[in-house]
């Protein structure tokens, strides 16, 4: 048992800063007593932490919940690179039941944090598109597979960068990612060729978009298509953000700056 006992003293030995994935109240006021900076990492601040990073997406690995707060923590000076932490979550229970120790600036940043937080447009609008997105992967259209590109904020400068394959379902309308019918439309539409453009605050401006921004420089996965290829590209050219449903692997990917920046698989979610 002392042997034990003594392999989970390792983790907490020395450590900078808790991270906590499942907070209860109590704890979180127990280890702030004990530790100078704990983090709180979740979609509430339940204990009303004076430092929180919230989770727009309910990540289903640990480890990219753990990387998402570590990002956020940086972003916000919660810590610093050199800092030990001890990340406290649940990954098979609904308890506490993982402890995990990493060094903050252990990871590369993989923007994943920025891709929320930093994007021209609301975060909130990101997550919507995701969540749409997720949803066709998981059913696809009437049974079968589909793809799906939507180019997110900085409307003006993609509309730019791009011409119509079709006429504009969406010309006069108003209509915001989000609503209840707009992702029903969304899906609809996503049977047919092209690009959504979407504005920062989630106002659905085009469909059937040909995106054509230079692809110069751009440095995709090998192995994916044209469709992902425009995807990169039209990221760096503007200050979009592009999210992809791959018609031919199933998975979810979101670039920004021209970059590869989250990958996720819609039967996971
Ligand atoms: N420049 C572009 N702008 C908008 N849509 C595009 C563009 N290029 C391709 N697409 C769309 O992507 C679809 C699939 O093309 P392609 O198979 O080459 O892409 P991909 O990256 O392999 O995507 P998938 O994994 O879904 O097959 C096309 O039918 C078209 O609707
Ligand atoms: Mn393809």
């Amino acid at each position: 048992m002392s042997q034990i006992d003594d392999v989970l003293g390792t983790l907490s030995a020395d450590i900078d800063a808790v991270f906590l994935f499942a907070p209860s109240d109590a704890l979180y006021e127990q280890l702030s007593e004990e530790v100078e900076a704990v983090v709180v990492v979740g979609a509430e601040n339940g204990p009303g932490a004076e430092r929180f990073v919230e989770l727009p997406l309910d990540f289903t690995a640990i480890d990219d919940r753990i990387r998402f707060g570590i990002e956020g923590a940086l972003e916000n000076e919660f810590v610093t690179e050199t800092d030990d932490v001890l990340c406290l979550g649940k990954t098979y229970a609904d308890d506490l039941d993982t402890a995990v120790r990493v060094r903050a600036g252990e990871f590369t940043e993989s923007g994943v944090y920025d891709l929320f937080v930093n994007s021209r447009a609301e975060p909130g609008v990101i997550r919507n598109v995701l969540e749409v997105a997720v949803e066709l992967g998981k059913k696809g259209q009437k049974g079968k597979p589909v793809g799906a590109l939507f180019v997110v904020g900085d409307a003006g400068k993609v509309m730019n960068k791009s011409r119509p394959l079709s006429y504009n379902p969406f010309e006069k309308s108003h209509v915001h990612v989000g609503d209840p019918i707009v992702n029903v439309m969304l899906k609809e539409f996503s049977r047919l060729d092209g690009a959504f453009v979407i504005s920062d605050s989630g106002k659905i401006v085009s469909a059937y978009r040909y995106l054509e921004p230079s692809a110069e420089g751009v440095d995709i996965p090998k192995g994916l298509g044209a469709r992902h290829m425009a995807a990169g590209a039209v990221t760096r050219d503007t200050n979009a953000t592009a999210i992809v449903l791959s018609e031919s692997d199933g998975l979810v990917r979101a670039f920004k700056g021209g970059e590869l920046i989250l990958e996720l698989d819609p039967e996971e979610y």
